[in-house]
Order: C-alpha cells, then sequence, then structure tokens
C-alpha cells in the first residue's frame, strides 16, 4: 500500500488534530498516553495506514470485534506512537513499490504477522535500557537518531519484522486495533478510487517478510529525515543540553552558522555618520579640497571662539587644555568642537564683530535696532543660536530653540472637575440690565494727548486713569502705542499657542490648583484676564446659600456696580492662588468702555515654571472664615487676609472702638485709623456689640472725614499707618504722599487743587460708599447694606506728583447702594490732573465664603431665622481663632456675612466695614 500525502492528512485527520501528541522527528516519543479519544483515533489512523493485514488477522476475533476493553494503557500508546513514527517515515519516504504487501480494507484473512511496534517506536528499547539503568540523556540522543525515525530505503520493510519478542505485544496492540477500526467503520470514509486501487494491488500482492531497517543500520537518508539527522550530528551539544527546551525560533536557527559559532566572515566594527555608513578606508579617501575648507573653517570658528582671538589652529595634535579648561580634543588637525560636548554653546563666545558676514541692507538694519547695538557688556546670558540668531533678529523673525525650554506639563495631568471656561465676561440675570442702567463713569471717554514719541508710557492719561488707549482716545497708534494690553492680550490668544497664552492649570500638593507660566512675563504685562458670569449682589449671595453651600473654594470677586463676577465658571485666572508675596496683580482697566479685569505681572519678571499668585488681601469678616496661608513665602501673614500684627492691632481698635462706645456722646473715640475691617476679626462679647459697632461706626466717620478731606491725611501720622495695613513700604510712602496731595471731599465733585503738584486725585466712590459716606457722616448704625465696604486706593500711578496736567472733563457719579445713580455732574477742570478712584479702580473685592457668626452678628439672627437678608447687619467682630483647615472653615454653614477677598493691588487699601 502506497500512502500518498493526500491519502494521509485525509485519513490521518483525526491524527492532525492530536499534533501534540505525534513525537516530532527530534522530539522523544511520549512513554505514556491516556487513551483518550484523540489516541483512538490515532488508532483508527493507523489501522488504515497499517499495510499488514496479519496485524488485523491476528486479532482474535478480528472482525467481529473484540473486547474494546482491552485496547487501553499502553497498548493504546504504543500503537499511538507507532502510527506516528509510521506517519513520519511514510510522508518522508518516496513512493513505496506496488509490490508491497497490502490488501483491501475490512480483509480480515491471512496469516497475522507480528510487529513489535515497542521497538518500531522505541518505545521498548526505552523500557530495556531503563531497566538496565541508561541515563535519560542517552535516551534522549537516541530517539533523535533512533533508528526507528531514520528513513528506510523501503518504509514498508519495517512491517514484516518478526521479532517474536514483541508478540504479545502485538496481540494487545491487535486487540485496540480492532476497536479503532469498529470506529473507523461506524465512520463509514468513502474509499477514493486511489485507495480501492492500491487496496487491491495491496491484497493481490505476495506478502514480504524484510528486516528492519533499524535494525539492518541503513541510514542512507534522503530528505527531510537525513536534514534532522544531520542537524542532529552538528548540533548534539546543543540537542544534548535540552533540546525540547528550545524555543521554535530558536530551532530554526540550529542550523545557521551563528547558531553553530561558526564565523565564516570576518566582522567589521562599523561607524555611522549622518546617516551614512563610514568606513576607516572612506575617511582616509576623503577628498583634499574638502578637508582644507574644514579645516579652515575650524580655524575660523577657533579664533572665534578664543577669547584673546588667538588662533588655536597651532594646538592641533593630541589633546590639549583650551583657555576656559576644557580639554581640546584634537585629532589628525581637527579640532573638536567641544560645545557640542559640553551643550549646545558650551565654548561659544560672543563674536567679536557681530555684523562680520551680513550684507550691507542688513548691517543698516542691525545699525537702527537699538538692542544689537554693542552694549560693551559680555552676554552671560544664553546668546542666540550660531550664525542664525542675528540674521533671523534682523528678519525680525521667531527662531526656535532645538530644545523645548517651555517645559510643558507633561500629559495626564489632573484635570479640574465641574469647570467650564468662559473667555468673555457673560451677564447673568439681572445684572444686564442694571449694568445698561447704571452707567457709569467708565462710560465717560478718557483721551490721552501723548505723542507718538511718549508710546503711551507712564504718563499717558489713559494708562493712568486705567483706561486702555483705542484707535478712539488715542492718537498715538497701535503700532507705538503701549498701553493697549488687553489688545494685545487678544492678538496673542488669536495666533494660539500654549506658549503664547503661557499659563496652565496645575495641581498644587496642598492648596488645590494652580496656576502656573510655561512662557516668561515681562514686569508689568498682561497674563490673562479673569472673566466669568456677571452677577448682582442678590444672585451671588442667592448662590452662596444654595448651589455654592458646601465649597470649599468660591470664586467671586467684586466686580463694579456693586456686580460680581462668578468665575466658578470662568477663565483659568480662577484658579489664581494667593501668596503674601505674589508675582502677579489683578487690576480692573475700564477697555472701550466697559470694565475688564486681568493679572498682570508684578513689578518683576515671571520666569518659565513659576507658579502665578497675586495677594487676595483676603479679608475675613468671621474667624470662620480665615483661612491658613499656605503661600511658604517668609513673609507669609500666615492667614489669607491681614497679618496677625494687623489684626492685633485691630483688636486694640476694637477695644478702643468699645471704649470709644462707651463713653456716649464723646464722637472722637480713640479708635486706631486701621479700621479697615479689622476690628472685625476679634472677639467681642455679645453684650457689648452694639457698643462696639457704635465705635466702628464712629471710627469709620472719622476715617471718611478724614478721606474725604476733613482731615489732611499727609499730615496725620494715623493715616499713614492706615495705609499701613495692606501696602509695603514702598507703595505706601508714594501713596501716603499722593494721599497727603489728593484731598477730596465726600462731594467729589469739588476736588481741591493741591499746591504742591497742582495735582488733584479725585476720588469717586462707589454707589455703596457714597451711601456709606452719608450714612456714617449721619452717625447711624443703620446701613442697609448687609456688607459695605468703603475701599479707597490710591495708586501712585493715578496721582502722581509733579505731572504736567491737561484739561480733562471730570464726571462724578454719586449712587445709591443698589446702584442707582443719586447724583452725577461733569465738570471740565482746567490744570487739574484727576485721576477717578470710582468704580473703575483698581479695588477688588472677591467675595470668598460667608457664615453665620450668630455671636459676632446679633444683628443678623432674624435674618439667619429666615428674614430678609438684605436686613441690618452688625460688623462682624469674629473670634481671632484662625481654623486650621481652611476649606474646613468654608464648609461651615454660612447666610448673610462675606469674606472678601480685596484688591491685590499694592495700594492703599482701607476697608470699613459699617453696618
Ligand atoms: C480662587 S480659589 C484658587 C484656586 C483653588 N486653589 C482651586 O483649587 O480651585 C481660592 C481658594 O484657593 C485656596 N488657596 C489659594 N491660595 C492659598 C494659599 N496661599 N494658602 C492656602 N489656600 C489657598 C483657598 O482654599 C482659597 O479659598
Amino acid at each position: 500500500m502506497s500512502l500518498s500525502p493526500t491519502q494521509s492528512s485525509s485519513s490521518v485527520a483525526p491524527l492532525d488534530s492530536a499534533s501534540s501528541h505525534v513525537p516530532s522527528l527530534t522530539s522523544t516519543p511520549p512513554t505514556a498516553f491516556s487513551s483518550d479519544n484523540i489516541s483512538v483515533a490515532s488508532e483508527t489512523s493507523k489501522i488504515e495506514l497499517t499495510p499488514a493485514p496479519e496485524v488485523q488477522a491476528s486479532i482474535n476475533p478480528p472482525c467481529e470485534g473484540g473486547n474494546d476493553a482491552t485496547a487501553t494503557g499502553t497498548a493504546t500508546a504504543t500503537v499511538t506512537v507507532a502510527v506516528a513514527a509510521a506517519v513520519a517515515v511514510a510522508a518522508a519516504a518516496p513512493e513505496p513499490p506496488s509490490s508491497v504487501a497490502g490488501r483491501a480494507r475490512r480483509s480480515c484473512v491471512g496469516t497475522p504477522p507480528t510487529y513489535n511496534l515497542g521497538r518500531l517506536s522505541g518505545i521498548s528499547s526505552h523500557k530495556k535500557r531503563r531497566v538496565t539503568g541508561d541515563p535519560p540523556t542517552d535516551r534522549k540522543k537516541r530517539n533523535v537518531s533512533d533508528a526507528s525515525l531514520l528513513p528506510v530505503a523501503d518504509p514498508y520493510e519495517f512491517i514484516a519484522e518478526t521479532d517474536q519478542s514483541a508478540t504479545e505485544e502485538a496481540n494487545l496492540v491487535a486487540s485496540s486495533t480492532a476497536s479503532a477500526r469498529r470506529q473507523q467503520r461506524s465512520a463509514k470514509k468513502p474509499e477514493t478510487p486511489v485507495s480501492r486501487s492500491r487496496n487491491s494491488s495491496t491484497a493481490s500482492s505476495p506478502r514480504t517478510t524484510r528486516a528492519s531497517a533499524r535494525l539492518r543500520g541503513d541510514v542512507s537518508t534522503p530528505g527531510i529525515v537525513a536534514k534532522a539527522v544531520t542537524l542532529g550530528k552538528r548540533s548534539r551539544r546543543a540537542f544534548e543540553q535540552g533540546l525540547s527546551s528550545l524555543s521554535r525560533e530558536l530551532r530554526r536557527l540550529q542550523d545557521t552558522d551563528e547558531y553553530a559559532h561558526v564565523d565564516t566572515q570576518p566582522v567589521i566594527h562599523t561607524t555611522w555618520a549622518n546617516g551614512k555608513l563610514v568606513t576607516p578606508e572612506e575617511a582616509e579617501k576623503a577628498p583634499a579640497k574638502k578637508k582644507a575648507k574644514t579645516e579652515a573653517s575650524c580655524s575660523s570658528w577657533s579664533k572665534d571662539s578664543e577669547p584673546n582671538g588667538k588662533d588655536v589652529k597651532k594646538k592641533d595634535e593630541g589633546s590639549q587644555k583650551g583657555e576656559d579648561g576644557l580639554e581640546v580634543h584634537t585629532r589628525k588637525g581637527r579640532r573638536t568642537k567641544h560645545w557640542l560636548d559640553k551643550g549646545l554653546y558650551a565654548g561659544q563666545e560672543t563674536p567679536s564683530d557681530p555684523s562680520q558676514g551680513l550684507t550691507p541692507a542688513e548691517k543698516k538694519k542691525m545699525a537702527q535696532m537699538p538692542d544689537l547695538k554693542p552694549s560693551g557688556r559680555i552676554n552671560k546670558a544664553l546668546p542666540l543660536p550660531i550664525f542664525n540668531g542675528m540674521r533671523l533678529l534682523i528678519q525680525g523673525r521667531d527662531f526656535k530653540l532645538p530644545f523645548d525650554v517651555g517645559n510643558p506639563l507633561p500629559p495626564g495631568q489632573p484635570k479640574p472637575e465641574h469647570w467650564t471656561r468662559i473667555s468673555k465676561n457673560r451677564f447673568v440675570g439681572e445684572s444686564s440690565l442694571f449694568w445698561k442702567k447704571n452707567q457709569h463713569s467708565w462710560a465717560t471717554e478718557s483721551k490721552c494727548v501723548c505723542k507718538p514719541e511718549d508710546r503711551c508710557g507712564d504718563d499717558c492719561q489713559n494708562r493712568i486713569m486705567l483706561y486702555e488707549c483705542d484707535d478712539k482716545n488715542c492718537n498715538v497708534g497701535k503700532e507705538l502705542c503701549t498701553n493697549r494690553a488687553f489688545a494685545d492680550l487678544q492678538e496673542r490668544k488669536a495666533a494660539g499657542g500654549k506658549y503664547r497664552v503661557g499659563v496652565e492649570v496645575i495641581k498644587t500638593s496642598d492648596r488645590g490648583y494652580g496656576v502656573r507660566a510655561n512662557r516668561c512675563f515681562e514686569p508689568n504685562q498682561i497674563i490673562m484676564e479673569y472673566t466669568g458670569e456677571i452677577i448682582t449682589e442678590e444672585e451671588c449671595e442667592n448662590r452662596m446659600n444654595t448651589k455654592y453651600k458646601n465649597n470649599d473654594c468660591y470664586y467671586l470677586m467684586s466686580f463694579d456696580q456693586n456686580m460680581i463676577i462668578d468665575a466658578t465658571n470662568g477663565s483659568i485666572a480662577r484658579f489664581v492662588n494667593h501668596s503674601c508675596k505674589p508675582n502677579c496683580k489683578m487690576v480692573k482697566w475700564i477697555v472701550g468702555c466697559q470694565p475688564r479685569m486681568a493679572l498682570f505681572a508684578g513689578d518683576q519678571p515671571i520666569m518659565t515654571g513659576d507658579e502665578l499668585t497675586y495677594d487676595y488681601n483676603f479679608d475675613p469678616f468671621s474667624a470662620k472664615n480665615v483661612q491658613t496661608c499656605l503661600c511658604g513665602e517668609e513673609n507669609c501673614r500666615g492667614v489669607l487676609g491681614p497679618k496677625p500684627k494687623e489684626k492685633d492691632s485691630k483688636a486694640k481698635a476694637a477695644k478702643a472702638a468699645k471704649d470709644a462706645g462707651k463713653i456716649k456722646g464723646k464722637a472722637t473715640g480713640k479708635v486706631s485709623g486701621k479700621t479697615n475691617g479689622k476690628a472685625k476679626t476679634q472677639p467681642v462679647a455679645v453684650k457689648a456689640v452694639k457698643e462696639v459697632v457704635k465705635g466702628v461706626v464712629k471710627a469709620g466717620k472719622r476715617k471718611l472725614e478724614e478721606l474725604v478731606g476733613d482731615r489732611n491725611n499727609g499730615d496725620d501720622g494715623s493715616a499713614s499707618k492706615k495705609r499701613k495695613t495692606s501696602t509695603p513700604a514702598k507703595t505706601r510712602k508714594k501713596a501716603t504722599a499722593t494721599a497727603a496731595k489728593a484731598t477730596a471731599t465726600s462731594k467729589t465733585s469739588n476736588p481741591t487743587p493741591n499746591k504742591t503738584t497742582g495735582t488733584v486725585v479725585k476720588r469717586k466712590y462707589s454707589g455703596t460708599s457714597a451711601k456709606v459716606s452719608k450714612m456714617a457722616a449721619k452717625g447711624a448704625a443703620t446701613v442697609k447694606r448687609s456688607v459695605s465696604t468703603v475701599t479707597v486706593r490710591v495708586n501712585s500711578k493715578t496721582a502722581p506728583i509733579g505731572r504736567k496736567t491737561t484739561s480733562s472733563k471730570v464726571t462724578t457719579v454719586r449712587m445709591s447702594s443698589s446702584g442707582r445713580v443719586l447724583k452725577a455732574s461733569n465738570k471740565k477742570r482746567e490744570s487739574v490732573e484727576q485721576s477717578t478712584m470710582s468704580s473703575h479702580n483698581p479695588a477688588m473685592t472677591i467675595v470668598a465664603a460667608a457664615s453665620n457668626d450668630d455671636n459676632t452678628r446679633p444683628a443678623n439672627k432674624a435674618a439667619s431665622n429666615g428674614t430678609p437678608q438684605r436686613s441690618k447687619k452688625t460688623s462682624g467682630t469674629p473670634k481671632s481663632s484662625i481654623t486650621k483647615s481652611p476649606r474646613k472653615a468654608l464648609e461651615l454653614p454660612r447666610s448673610r456675612s462675606r469674606v472678601r477677598m480685596v484688591s491685590p493691588e499694592e495700594q492703599p487699601t482701607i476697608t470699613a466695614r459699617v453696618e
């Protein structure tokens, strides 16, 4: 019977599925198999494949079936292995001659031959060798080159093996074969014409018995088996070390030279440069001309890079020390550019003549650039890229450094939740109506009189008044005008790119989110706008009592017209944290007749990576709202609010106020001038609240008198003391001087000229301020505003000393606390510079939190019990204790009072809270 590959694959289909059980040519045949289906299937195949009818003949009774149960255990395994071996050999062997004994299927006649299946599969020898104590390693070796796997000249020779010693074994096999055969019959495999003819030829051909090739030692081997044998010989050691443990890939490599450690080619160590393979021979073959050019350029650079202009061409061979102490490595006349080794610009000196190599036009242009004029200073900063930098500068083009100096945060940063960005102020609710109705002073045009050469610098009228220049109010033009911060910001944002925008939100370790710069900012440069929803005070209170009741952080900032910017959904500026030594400031400007708030760099430049902060000037009206400051600065006040020292003074003030309150009828109680709300931070017994309130009111009245010009602040030591509360020394000094010169009356329409400077700083108060002033003047403690903050700021910029004055139109508006215009007047004044300190002054209030402190607010009790919240309030006089957790502090219930973070501006801030 011949076995073509087709036939093999079809008839041995089940065997294929059990390929893992089929020993490979190089692996050890299994010694034990369970009689699972796969094995049974293997038997079935074997029956088909086995061309010896004698096998079946020996089965007793072969056709009628026998005891199926006998086809188990070792016998089954033996059959399986034998079949596998037969398949392997058959597959590798050439077509057998037609004379090979074969017979038709189901033919059960004839003398049963005996097969030493154990031998055929190599198992019998295992058994024997094991018995004799052969080491297992030998077994592996034998198995690889086992004769049972060796191809034979006639693959069917082995079936004629008549080894009597295997008779019993064969009988067992036969019984199992019978069982398998029955299975095969049930499978009813259709007989192909080829197999039919083979079967018939087999049946008719005489049976031959030939000695096994294994026994004969005939190993003349073609085909795959020969290859395997060759491999085995060559890599015997590897096989012995454990072939089965090798990965398939390694096994595939076994016939390669590399695997066998056979070097057929010399190994050449290669060098790659600029993406090309460089061999030593090629390097030597470099054209002489190019070499000379390279050397020339090197030497010219060497000359440039030598501070004294020394030519380092002489230092050509060997390793020498440069003047900077750096090792200068030389190789065959080449000077290694050691800045390549030591960093991008290491070793590079500023060229002695920067214009060298420039075209005449470029030189001319360069001469016009003041920044490029030789300063004589040694540039120790990072120089521009070699060659290119100068040209790019002249062309006015940006250049890109080859590395990322911006150092933006890597992706995957924690993102703030519950925040929608709003890049433009949005009116919500009634705020829009109020806004339109209550046109304030900023609606009045301001006009600067700068000349182009002034470029709207520090003396620009608009700048001083915190009005942004535009085409309507400035003649200088946008090319030269430097007072167009918001327009610049707009352009920057429109151009896009995170480096232009320059800020990114970070997660701080202890203060929630924050903002850091990912670019540098010049001093006073605009950074970003503070935008959000503009809401009325009523809406704000409503939100705080409902939506934001359980919030840890508030993003509410007093804006204008007694309105509030709620940046809960707003710009990134809402994430900027407080610092007692801030690098930024929040300033309100009038842009196109509308107030807008923005974060500006402070007086120092801001570097990439710096966290942006401004001074909240947080003024907690209740101890429960006092938050511990974690800014970590040396001068940290410890709380987001006034310094504890100041609080002490406030305590004194409160005490004095108390005393003053006790002395009835005495209007000049010894109340410190620092009445800007700090008295409220002192604990006051409930019983004494009334007196304290009176004292505070009187103090407030006194303060207001000072402010409106009834007293000369400049002469009064207490005035500067007041400003000390929130103003750095430098600004304070200026402001004090300015304030001394600035005399205003409660009716701000009557500015008093200052003889020293010829300038009157005109202060206007917001509606609340005006009302407070009025009330306080009456000595009333019945101001209906729940919280009234009188904020008067004197900006050094707004009141420059000795500055030339121009005629200007002054609009004075007095407004009620609800925003109604009480009185408005327009006056033109000559030779008096007016600085409007009304609603568009940079003062601001961030409504940060609120709490209901019944102890300190007896008047609020009714309100907390459900009465309207715009009822009277006593001044908050909270406990001086500091709540340890700022966030917990904010979690406390609140209803009436508010914590206000007052303007971060470094300007005198006087905040009085009047009931
Ligand atoms: C306007 S938010 C600033 C952004 C806030 N960090 C966040 O995560 O959204 C103000 C709140 O930030 C926290 N905060 C800001 N600066 C702080 C500081 N220096 N120390 C402690 N907490 C600070 C306080 O909880 C404050 O109420």
